[in-house]
């Protein structure tokens, strides 16, 4: 397993997020109604709810690609509502994507040191300039964080690969490493495990709980692999047409009758627990 220690740079560091009475509407369209949670420092929250639930646009709002038109975002006690999302990137927001955002003819190490960029600029080519001009001790400290990632992620292997000749479980755990180049204080998660293989999904939740366990990240995901989702996570949020209609531990959560109707269109949560494990050993 991995061996960093208590000390990384992204130790100590983790975000309260809260989300309060947020609301948004495309057109006609209430995508989110009113939604609120919290997410705890150090957390792994999961936010859950069948399709159209309005799951990645709260994601998109936390992260700053959309602005809510009622309602408030704070990180740490600071209003990011009408932040935009490389503002927020410099607060320590770092997020994967549903469909893996990389460069594919780049290698691994190439595209994990375009994570700094948020640090530095609001874009790849402010931040090529930047390296240039960066101190020598500035580039050291850099390249230790991400010697520390590669082993961690236990990708070192790879370093120097192109990213389009990795499987896709690996291409995941490329993104997941240069997410964490950004040195995130809360790191979102969209779908981490969807389309990946059994092993795959294990080794990306073993990586996701380390994070949390080793670094202390606070972590929101999206999945719609409910074993994964139940197993790893702290407290889980559901939505469903764009409102809240659960929230607590995941054993709470399963439970809930509201939950099985939504997910069932019946209120029986045993029927839930049983798709949800016949969903989880199928995979
Ligand atoms: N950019 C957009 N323009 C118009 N409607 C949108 C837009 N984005 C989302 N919607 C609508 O808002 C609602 C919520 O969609 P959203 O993608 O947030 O749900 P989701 O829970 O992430 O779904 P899925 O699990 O299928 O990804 C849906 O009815 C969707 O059609």
């Amino acid at each position: 397993m991995s061996t960093v220690s208590a000390s990384h740079p992204g130790s100590g560091n983790a975000a309260r997020l809260e989300v309060d009475g947020v609301s948004l509407s495309f057109g006609g369209l209430k995508a989110l109604r009113d939604v609120s949670f919290e997410v705890e420092p150090g957390s792994i929250t999961a936010l859950i709810g069948p399709n159209g639930a309005g799951k990645t646009s709260m994601f998109n709002c936390i992260s700053g690609f959309y602005h809510p038109q009622a309602g408030t975002i704070r990180f740490d006690g600071t209003d990011v509502t009408r932040m935009h999302a490389p503002q927020r990137a410099k607060l320590g927001f770092a997020r994967t994507f549903q469909n893996i955002a990389l460069f594919r003819g780049m290698t691994v190490l190439d595209n994990i040191k375009l994570g700094r960029h948020a640090h530095m600029s609001t874009n790849v080519f402010q931040a090529l300039l930047y390296w240039g001009r960066a101190s020598r001790e500035e580039m050291e400290l850099r390249e230790e964080i991400e010697r520390r990632i590669i082993d961690f992620l236990e990708i070192a292997h790879i370093r120097h690969m192109p990213v389009a000749s990795l499987s896709y479980g690996l291409q995941k755990r490329v993104e997941l490493a240069r997410a964490l180049a950004m040195r995130p204080r809360i790191l979102m998660l969209d779908e981490p495990v969807a389309g990946m293989n059994r092993e795959e999904t294990e080794d990306m939740a073993r990586f996701i709980l380390d994070v949390k366990e080793e670094w202390g990240t606070t972590i929101l995901m999206v999945e719609h692999d409910m074993g994964m989702v139940m197993d790893i996570s702290d407290h889980v949020v559901v939505l469903n047409f764009g409102e809240v209609i659960a929230r607590g531990l995941p054993r709470e959560v399963q439970a809930d009758p509201r939950v099985a109707e939504a997910y069932l269109g019946s209120g029986d949560p045993a029927a839930l627990m049983a798709k949800l494990k016949a969903g989880s050993e199928a995979a």
